[in-house]
């Protein structure tokens, strides 16, 4: 039977590659409903071309233009997140794909959650800033969760497989890999003229801009290693992050008895969708298959904390804990927008995100408001940081 699919975020990078994976298997999935913020351009091109049933926007604006420029067509349009958390728990679907970039993917993913829907996760905001309630919800409604970002699909790969998801039978450590970046061998110095658009311009992947900023200030890996601690419930100690440049190899699984188990294959983010969207069963993707006597050298090093403090803030916030991670991610969106927008320097970011994690206390997550109460007092304390033009 074919599988319908929500797609959420589908204006984005990991929108265009899911969209692409459906097109080459119109027999397996079907596009039940799409939902973005602003971007109606694109979205009229993706109602024009795969006709969903339903299709959300941002805003009512947005959505109004939709309407307007999808005379003809029949398509319910709507807007709003709750229009959001609909698609996402609604009867027809029966996958649903998170990629909203940032804290704004929480609600819609966890009332897919909620209605049982396998989740495809990209979005792992959500995950980090509410993992404990999200990892509970998970277990509570039996969901099979399948992890979308490189590295995690990679540690699936490689881990033990049973018909739940995956064992841990036998693992030593994770092995999470790291590209370090447009700046992995830049000076600090060099760092701190740097604009959007060279730290926008990752080595290896195409993707939207929040996560290659993040990437580029390794941020992204700090959020990873969070993701990886909730996904597999492990801890930091766990983990080794490996600076690889190349990002051929995927992130790899070191086992008790010596063997490291790696998922290689060209950087392209439609092998992680399809294996997600198709597991445990295997489609073919288009891209193309690796050669490794072109690639001819594959290098490992350690990650520079100093350079790249993001990272190491990522594992305080994991030990202290409770909304330490909401608090993180806040202000990093917060900062990398100031960053994008041309209001704060590169090597800021950082500084911000060591500030709003110094200075708020913290609570246990004991339930979603303290979640939504964390991420609104650390999104006002950065911007505060901000406006002040005193960082540290
Ligand atoms: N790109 C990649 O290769 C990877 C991405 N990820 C994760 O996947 C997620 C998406 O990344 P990516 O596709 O690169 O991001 P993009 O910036 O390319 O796309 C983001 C998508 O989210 C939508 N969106 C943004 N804000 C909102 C909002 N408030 N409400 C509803 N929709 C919103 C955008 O709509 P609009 O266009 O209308 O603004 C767009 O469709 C992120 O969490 C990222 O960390 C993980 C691994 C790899
Ligand atoms: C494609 C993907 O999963 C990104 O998260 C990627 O990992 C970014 O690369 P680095 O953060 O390692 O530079
Ligand atoms: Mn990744």
């Amino acid at each position: 039977m074919k599988q319908s699919i929500c797609l959420l975020g589908a204006t984005g990078s990991i929108g265009d590659s899911t969209l692409d994976v459906i097109r080459q298997h119109p027999e397996k999935y079907s596009l039940f409903a799409v939902a973005a913020n602003t971007n109606v351009d694109k979205m009229v091109h993706i109602c024009r071309t795969f006709r969903p049933a339903v299709a959300v926007m941002g805003s009512a604006e947005a959505r109004d233009e939709l309407v307007r420029r999808c005379e003809g067509l029949n398509i319910e349009f709507e807007w709003g997140e709750e229009a959001m958390c609909a698609i996402a728990s609604a009867a027809e679907v029966d996958q649903v794909m998170a990629a909203i970039m940032g804290f704004a993917g929480l609600m819609p993913t966890l009332s897919a959650i909620r209605a049982k829907k396998r989740i495809l996760l990209a979005n792992k905001e959500s995950l980090v800033t509410a993992g404990k309630l999200f990892m509970d919800e998970i277990a509570r409604f039996n969901v099979t969760l399948m992890p979308i970002d490189s590295e995690h699909n990679a540690i699936f790969q490689c881990l033990p497989q049973n018909e739940n998801g995956f064992s841990k039978s036998h693992v030593s450590k994770l092995l999470l890999t790291a590209s370090g970046g447009p700046f992995k061998d830049w000076s600090l110095a060099d760092m701190r003229e740097v604009t959007p658009a060279q730290a926008c311009n990752h080595p290896n992947w195409s993707m939207g801009q929040k996560i290659s900023v993040d990437s580029a200030s390794l941020m992204n890996k700090g959020l990873e290693l969070i993701e990886a601690c909730w996904l597999f419930d492990m801890s930091p100690h766990d983990i080794d992050v490996v600076v690889h440049p190349q990002s051929i190899v995927h992130s790899m699984v070191s086992y008790k008895d010596g063997s490291v188990i790696a998922q290689m294959g060209v950087p392209d983010m439609k092998v992680p969708i399809a294996y997600g969207m198709s597991w445990p069963n295997r489609i073919t993707t288009g891209v193309a298959q690796l050669n490794l006597m072109d690639v001819a050298t594959l290098e490992f090093s350690k990650p520079d904390l100093e350079r790249f403090p993001n990272l190491k803030l990522a594992a305080d916030a994991w030990f202290i804990g409770g909304t330490a991670m909401a608090h993180l991610n806040a202000a990093n969106e917060v900062a990398v927008d100031a960053f994008l927008n041309n209001r704060i320097g590169f090597l800021d970011i950082s500084k911000i995100n060591e500030r709003v994690l110094n200075e708020l206390p913290t609570l246990a997550v004991t339930n979603l408001e303290r979640v939504f109460e964390g991420d609104r007092i650390a999104r006002n304390l950065a911007e505060t940081i901000v406006q002040s033009g005193k960082y540290l």
